[in-house]
């Protein structure tokens, strides 16, 4: 591809979830800055995505190109109260990336019940809550790209991770049934499956058995940055329009599943 930098995204309006730290704030960082696109950064933590749209202000990105918007993903009314704010301010939404998750390594015979239901709360209804929200704008404008973070954890089960991985092959199955009801509407529908990624997700975990067994992401070898899926998810997206990435699996090189 023979694209100047900072264009191939241009005019695009992309809403990212997720946005306030880790992979989101990568991904954010990468299409408004390398490919010139609009961000609206959510997430719940309404400081962490001004003092993120600050920083991308001063990194060169016009500042009417990025509009921080709290919401929490499991809430269906905070995700249409989002595309209403992005609807009011910019007309339109030609991309959605769901990377807003949550990852708790726990064994199952632990029962940790809480963590179980707000991996599925987050990681599936957080996606089909935002799916839902941007589908009939992008089916009657006839264009649109929606690009998930699921994980190497959404092909093969991962022990210590079973409910995780559930939900990431809820977003695999799901993505596959929609892309096909949306294909006549010329929506694009892609999975990003990231290995392990150099973020504070693992450190979350609560589980100390499961994580000391089962948590290789400290095993000694080098693990993805966040930017290496952040420039994965601007070339799916800067495709021509008739080329669909439909899955990309990213990987430490030395850890393959
Ligand atoms: N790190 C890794 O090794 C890998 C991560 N992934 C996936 O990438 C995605 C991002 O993970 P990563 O960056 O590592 O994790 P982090 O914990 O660093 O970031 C998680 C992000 O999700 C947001 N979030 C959590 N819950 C909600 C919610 N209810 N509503 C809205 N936003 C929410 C957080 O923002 P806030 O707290 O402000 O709401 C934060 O921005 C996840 O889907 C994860 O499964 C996939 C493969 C590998
Ligand atoms: C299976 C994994 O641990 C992966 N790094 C993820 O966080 O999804």
């Amino acid at each position: 591809m023979n694209l100047a930098p900072g264009t191939a995204l241009l005019d695009k309006v992309a809403i990212i979830t997720g946005a306030s730290e880790g992979i989101g704030e990568a991904i954010a960082r990468t299409l408004a800055i390398d490919g010139g696109a609009c961000v609206i950064l959510a997430s719940r933590q309404i400081s962490k995505l001004t003092d993120l749209a600050t920083r991308l202000i001063a990194a060169g990105c016009p500042e009417d190109n990025v509009l921080p918007v709290q919401c929490d993903v499991s809430k269906l009314e905070d995700a249409r109260a989002l595309f209403e704010k992005v609807i009011n301010r910019y007309g339109r939404v030609d991309v959605l990336v769901n990377c807003a998750g949550c990852m708790y390594y726990t064994l199952m015979k632990n029962g940790q019940t809480e963590e179980w239901a707000r991996q599925i709360d987050v990681n599936c209804h957080g996606v089909t809550n935002m799916t839902g929200v941007v589908l009939n704008h992008m089916i009657e404008h006839r264009r649109g790209h929606i690009l998930n973070i699921t994980s190497d954890a959404g092909k093969r089960g991962f022990a210590g991770l079973a409910v995780y991985s559930g939900s990431k092959f809820f977003i695999e199955g799901f993505t596959q049934a929609l892309r096909q009801e949306v294909v006549e509407y010329g929506i694009r529908v892609t999975n990003v499956q990231p290995g392990d990624v150099a973020t504070k997700l693992a450190s979350r975990s609560t589980d100390a058995e499961a994580r000391t067994k089962y948590d290789g992401s400290e095993a000694g070898h080098r693990i993805l940055d966040p930017e290496d899926v952040g420039r994965t998810v601007l070339f799916a997206l800067s495709q021509p329009l008739h080329v669909a990435l439909n899955e990309i699996l990213i990987e430490p090189q030395a850890a393959p599943i």
